[in-house]
């Protein structure tokens, strides 16, 4: 923690001192990119997606230990009818992700992905954020410091997931205080609410941004009294990856709120992450839109785990395999001139 006081300054220091893209590695990559047995261009988003690599890795483009991380947190809002399924759903599917029984699991073995799954104090759940704050600075700055050492055990591309009964309300939350609007713009049915459940959610999510309106305009303080833990976490892994190197994959619609956090302390935050997979949560799209991002997928999924962005990952691993594999014109020997 910082010397001069609050645990978000570090945070705050840190999100001002931001690294930016490595434009020699991408100049390189560029020049080969140029010399690879293929028409200019032909390669259409792959060939940014390498830049892309190279840009926020500082090297050649490649991917050898992409990473799948879910952060899973409780949420007290629960408590305010807003989300079909009972918060005990959090950790029996942390469970399942453990047996290798969930989604996720199976498309890390399809796409050949490391997984990680860090549970934040499932038995502590955020307070209700329709009476409080979810979370005390000093909670919400050590979920943050949590999320970046997560990170810290090597990758080269960083999938970013989420587990967490009730956070579709907590991401609407986030973005109408970001956004504004009305909460219906940013509700949807997460993993099934409707009728009596949705309209719940929608007044949950309107109570829950009118109790905190004075102290809104600070995103961080938006975090902790609107966050969860997993949010706070996801912030941060995406913050360390930036410090750290290493190129990251958001997913749906909860994985995005956490990181238009970030996007609103420093609009330059998220130039090192892809939007993985537009969610069929209904607010993803606008959601994206704010973060001048387009997503590479569009699945129809809504479930979360980070399985956008593994399936995103692997889109990504052959953007760095044509890169780094194709044999180029004067080793193919084949004739460049039109
Ligand atoms: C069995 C099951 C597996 C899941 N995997 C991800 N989610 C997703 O749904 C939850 C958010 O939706 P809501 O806000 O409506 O509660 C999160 O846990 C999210 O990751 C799941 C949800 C369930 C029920
Ligand atoms: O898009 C998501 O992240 C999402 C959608 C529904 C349920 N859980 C997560």
């Amino acid at each position: 923690m910082s010397a001069s006081g609050l645990p978000f300054d570090d945070f705050r220091e840190l999100l001002r001192n931001l690294p930016g893209p490595d434009s020699a590695a991408v100049a390189a990559a560029r020049a080969r990119d140029a010399q690879l047995t293929k028409p200019p261009g032909s390669l259409g988003r792959l060939e940014e997606i390498a830049f892309w690599l190279s840009a926020w890795t500082g090297r050649a483009p490649a991917v050898t230990r992409p990473l799948v991380a879910i952060f899973a947190g409780n949420h007290g809002v629960t408590a305010q009818g807003v989300t079909p399924f009972p918060s005990s759903v959090t950790a029996q599917m942390v469970e399942n992700f453990a047996a290798g029984g969930a989604a996720i699991n199976q498309i890390c073995v399809a796409y050949d992905l490391g997984l990680k799954v860090f549970d934040l104090a499932l038995e502590y759940p955020t307070a209700d954020i329709t009476q409080e704050a979810a979370l005390s600075e000093r909670d919400c700055a050590a979920t943050m410091a949590f999320g970046m050492e997560a990170v810290a055990g090597g990758t080269d591309l960083l999938c970013i997931g989420e587990m967490g009964i009730g956070n579709t309300t907590i991401a609407a939350a986030i973005n109408l205080a970001l956004y504004g609007g009305t909460a219906a713009d940013w509700v949807g049915p997460g993993t099934g609410a409707e009728g009596e459940i949705l309209a719940r959610k929608i007044q949950a999510v309107d109570r829950a941004v009118a109790l905190h309106r004075d102290h809104l305009s600070d995103p961080l303080e938006v975090l902790r009294r609107l966050g969860g833990r997993e949010i706070a976490a996801m912030a941060g892994a995406i913050l360390a990856a930036r410090m750290q190197k290493i190129p990251v994959i958001i997913d749906g619609y909860v994985a995005t709120s956490a990181a238009a956090i970030l996007k609103a302390v420093n609009p330059a935050a998220l130039d090192h992450c892809l939007i993985g997979h537009v969610s069929a949560e209904p607010g993803h799209m606008k959601a994206i839109d704010r973060l001048g991002k387009t997503p590479l997928l569009a699945l129809g999924m809504r479930l979360g785990e980070g399985t956008g962005a593994a399936l995103a990952a692997g889109i990504v691993k052959a953007a760095a395999a044509c890169h780094g594999g194709m044999a180029t014109f004067a080793q193919a020997g084949v004739s460049n001139k039109a």
